[in-house]
């Protein structure tokens, strides 16, 4: 009896030391060694606490009031370092490359060109998506394109990608049309109702708009209960995911209402097959295929309507306040008949108009990957398991590369291409870079110019005198009050 328990005795300290060891391991001694890495490699930073990393910092740092981010009267497209000042001052203090910890874990962040171009460059399945962004995201997307890496991935990028090819995407110009004349029906009414001015909140309408477009585009059809569904779950889920403590406390509310999406999605006819056909290749068996159909709409569903509604309202802000820009580009098209793709296409003012409002407002601040090997970029060599972070506001503003006004909203650096706009063409990342970059840019741009050249060809529009300028990061950078143009109708 005393043998057994001095042997029970044994094994468990043993299971006990092993734990304590790993425990020091994970926790202390391995973010030691990539920290140490990195810093004889001559990259600095903030020093982190035990456990925590630089969190508390971010705590202490958090944004000032940006209420009303203007200057002179105008509105600062150079928010970003308000937005995140920390990383503006650890930028001023460290340089264009440091490290810092979330916790244990390790980021590389880089604003230098050179080194963000040698990133965008790898094609290498080692450079992945950061494994605590797909934690952090699988209550609302699961493992779709966009969480995913590796062949899992590349399976899905195969199928889905050539549906959103230029030859693919011009046919489908009909739909983003007939969702911009709804708009424009709702606002001219609107116009008519209040005597020929109206006051209209066109970030929102830009969202519905942005909606059917994508839900046309995925499931033939705008109108069912399932969209709607879909997009008040996003915003519960949303709101849910900044308190991740409610994350936890609905697990039961969200696996029900996968149960719910699974049964309803399967039910329906997509029109985009190639999700189906990428789920068949991907995944084992009908369950988990089904699973990534419903994954994958919900995916390209949420890449689609967001980003490119919110685009579309800050370039409005921007013509708003820049009524040159308004003239030059509505000229474009006097006299045209509806857009097409091809008119689209030659477009060249509207073109620059959307791309420097993309340079300004991207609508993702980082491009965040994480090594799962150990890489080398430039004469930088990153350990396996850190996080590798490219800043996009920084590189969008950095006067080495787009001249003496970063912060102007100046249309004209495009019109001869982004190539003579940056120096360096790699560091404009609205769309992401390398492997992973945008599948759905050319059908976002022509989206955003087809409903922009339709309100430019109907409608004046001027800021309203209470917009309050404060873009925030909620997802993406939103208008943090919204975007509120006072409307007319443009007289023949
Ligand atoms: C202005 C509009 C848009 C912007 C600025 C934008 C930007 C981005 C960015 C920054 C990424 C991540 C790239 C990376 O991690 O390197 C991305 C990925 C993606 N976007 Fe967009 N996007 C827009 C519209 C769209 C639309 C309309 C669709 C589809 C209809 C779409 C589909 C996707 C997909 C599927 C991915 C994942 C690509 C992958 O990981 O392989 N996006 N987008």
């Amino acid at each position: 009896m005393e043998l057994l328990f001095k042997s029970a005795f044994s094994v468990g300290l043993l299971f006990l030391t092993s734990f304590i060891l790993y425990l020091f391991n994970r926790f202390w001694v391995r973010p030691q060694r990539l920290r140490s890495k990195l810093r004889t490699q001559g990259l600095r930073g903030p020093s982190p606490s035990f456990l925590l990393g630089n969190t508390p910092d971010f705590i202490r740092f958090q944004p000032k009031d940006i209420k009303a981010l203007t200057q002179d009267g105008e509105a600062t497209h150079d928010w970003a370092r308000f937005t995140f000042p920390l990383f503006d001052h650890w930028t001023k203090q460290y340089g264009q490359r440091y490290n810092f910890a979330l916790g244990t874990y390790q980021v590389v962040y880089i604003t230098d060109p050179h080194l963000a171009k040698e990133i965008s460059l790898s094609t290498s399945l080692k450079l992945g998506k950061p494994f605590f962004l797909q934690k952090n995201s699988e209550t609302l997307l699961g493992k779709g394109i966009l969480t995913s890496d590796g062949e899992f991935w590349t399976h899905q990028r195969k199928t889905i990608a050539p549906e959103f090819y230029a030859d693919k995407v011009k046919n489908l110009v009909h739909i983003m049309l007939d969702s911009a004349n709804k708009l424009i029906n709702t606002w001219e009414t609107e116009i008519e109702k209040q005597s020929g001015t109206a006051n209209i909140k066109v970030d929102e309408d830009l969202q519905s708009f942005a909606s059917i477009v994508i839900s046309e585009t995925l499931f033939g059809h705008s109108n069912s209960k399932v969209i709607n569904e879909l997009q008040s779950r996003f915003k519960r889920l949303e709101r849910a995911m900044k308190t991740p403590l409610l994350v936890h406390s609905n697990q039961e509310q969200f696996r029900e209402m996968e149960i719910e999406e699974r049964d309803t999605f399967t039910d329906y006819e997509l029109y985009y097959k190639a999700i189906i056909n990428g789920a068949k290749m991907s995944a084992p068996g009908l369950a988990a295929a089904e699973q990534l159909i419903v994954d994958n709409c919900k995916n390209v569903y949420l890449a689609g309507l967001e980003s490119t509604a919110n685009t579309a309202a800050w370039t409005l802000m921007l013509l708003a306040t820049h009524p040159e820009w308004q003239d030059r580009a509505r000229a474009e098209f006097v006299g045209e008949s509806l857009p097409d793709a091809t008119m689209l296409g030659k477009m060249k003012v509207l073109t620059s108009v959307i791309q420097e409002s993309l340079r300004l407002y991207p609508p993702g601040p980082f491009i965040a990957r994480e090594t799962l090997e150990d890489m080398k970029f430039g004469d930088l060599e990153i350990p396996k398991g850190v996080g590798v972070w490219v800043a996009v506001m920084p590189l969008h503003h950095d006067p080495e590369l787009w001249g003496p006004d970063p912060s102007k909203f100046n249309p004209d650096r495009f019109a001869n291409g982004i190539g003579s706009a940056c120096k360096i063409p790699q560091a404009y990342i609205p769309f992401g870079n390398g492997p992973h970059i945008c599948a759905g840019q050319l059908f976002a741009m022509l989206e955003i110019k087809v409903v922009l050249a339709i309100i430019l060809s109907k409608f004046s529009f001027s800021l309203d005198a209470n917009y309050v300028h404060s873009p925030v990061m909620e997802n993406i950078i939103r208008p943090g009050h919204g975007v509120n143009l006072i409307m007319q109708k443009l007289t023949k």
